[in-house]
């Protein structure tokens, strides 16, 4: 079915190109919080509606350093690109924007911090074969999974892989598939949305095939995409 998924941009990285993309209403905007990617984003991230979710994209990096880009750029979801354990996404999901939850009996509070916790996407990625059982130890600690494709830099390489796999999809957890996509895939993704392997595909995640250069995206192609295929309001 069409139409039913949603988008996220990443690896956003320049003020004004910010602004722009997002007055293009994506449903997530993705800031890469990773040294050696081209894309790593520093500065500040100018004011954008609501309605977009920030994503920060970290490899490898400690909980210290999430909770710091977390609060200092008001993020709604972290999205985990490297090795990160179960445990780990189970620690980050207690990251709200007041603090750590404490083990507090007041109703009230736990709701509240509830309401402002992170939403963690954890990245697997995807070759032509999968084993799904690698899945198993993160159900009931993420919110997300994010399918990529395995290539020779944790995130950003460009390419797509065999979607086929994810017709073997295990889980109900909705996921984000990712890697590769640009407009040359619109095609293939319209037959992907119809068959079995996307029931649980939530969002459509695309990053360097819009980009002029590194973390600057092409506004004429964005918006060819999002043309080209409806997207979840
Ligand atoms: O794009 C990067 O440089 C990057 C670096 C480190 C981790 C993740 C990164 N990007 C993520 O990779 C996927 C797929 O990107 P592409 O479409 O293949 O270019 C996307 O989720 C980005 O968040």
């Amino acid at each position: 079915m069409t139409g039913n998924m949603k988008l996220k941009i990443c690896g956003m990285k320049y003020q004004d190109n910010i602004t722009e993309v997002a007055s293009l209403q994506p449903d997530y905007l993705g800031f890469i919080f990773h040294h050696q990617s081209a894309r790593h984003f520093e500065g500040t991230i100018p004011q954008i509606s609501d309605t977009i979710k920030k994503v920060g994209v970290f490899v490898d990096e400690s909980i210290d350093f999430i909770k710091e880009m977390f609060e200092e750029h008001n993020l709604d979801c972290v999205q985990l690109h490297g090795h990160e354990s179960p445990e780990f996404c189970k620690q980050l999901k207690k990251l709200c924007h007041s603090e750590f939850i404490s083990e507090s009996d007041d109703e009230m509070l736990k709701q509240v911090q509830h309401d402002n916790n992170v939403n963690v996407i954890k990245v697997f990625s995807i070759k032509d074969t999968f084993d799904f059982s690698v899945l198993e130890p993160y159900e009931e600690v993420c919110d997300y999974f994010l399918f990529d494709t395995k290539g020779k830099l944790p995130g950003g390489n460009g390419y797509t892989f065999n979607w086929s796999v994810l017709e073997q999809y295990p889980s109900t957890k909705p996921y984000f598939l990712s890697g590769g996509i640009g407009l040359d895939q619109v095609e293939n993704l319209k037959q992907f949305q119809e068959s079995n392997a996307s029931k649980y595909c939530y969002a459509i995640d695309i990053n360097s095939k819009f980009e002029i250069e590194p973390g600057f995206k092409n506004i004429k192609l964005l918006k060819e995409f999002k043309q080209n295929l409806s997207f979840r309001t």
